[in-house]
C-alpha cells in the first residue's frame, strides 16, 4: 500500500494537544509522508522525532500551500487542531483550507476526538 500522506496543523493553543497526539500515533505517523504548517511540524520534528516537510507558517500561507497540494490529489487526510477561541489573522486561508477538503472530499478533524478516530481508522 503507498504510504498515506497526511497534513498536520495546529494553532498555538492546541499545539501541545498536537503534540501529544502525534506521540500517541508515532509509530503510525512515522510510516507517513508528513507535512505541515511551519511550527507544528519544527514542534513534531523537535518533540517527537517524525520526519516532516515544513511548510511556511500558517499566518504566512502555510495552510494555503498545503490547501494547493490537496487540490492537486497530494493529501489523503488533514488533522486541523484549530482553535475556536481566538481570532486569527489569516482566518481567510484557515477557511480555504478546510473548504478545499470538502470540495475535494478530503478527510479532515478538526479536534482531537475526531482526529484520533480518523487515524485510527486510516492507519490503525
Ligand atoms: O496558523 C496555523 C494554521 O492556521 C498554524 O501555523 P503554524 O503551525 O506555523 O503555527
Amino acid at each position: 500500500m503507498p504510504r498515506r500522506r497526511i497534513a498536520l496543523i495546529s494553532h498555538d493553543k492546541k499545539k501541545d494537544a498536537m503534540v501529544a497526539l502525534a506521540r500517541e500515533f508515532r509509530d503510525q505517523l512515522a510510516g507517513c509522508e508528513l507535512c505541515a504548517t511551519g511550527t507544528t511540524g519544527r514542534r513534531l520534528q523537535d518533540e517527537v522525532g517524525l520526519s516532516v516537510e515544513c511548510m511556511l507558517s500558517g499566518p504566512l500561507g502555510g495552510d494555503l500551500q498545503i490547501g494547493a497540494r490537496l487540490a492537486v490529489g497530494g493529501v489523503d487526510a488533514v488533522i486541523f487542531l484549530r482553535d475556536p477561541m481566538t481570532p486569527q489573522p489569516h482566518e481567510p486561508d484557515i477557511n480555504a483550507l478546510v473548504r478545499a477538503c470538502d470540495v475535494h472530499d478530503i478527510p479532515c478533524a478538526t479536534n482531537v476526538a475526531s482526529a484520533r478516530l480518523l487515524l485510527g481508522q486510516l492507519l490503525g
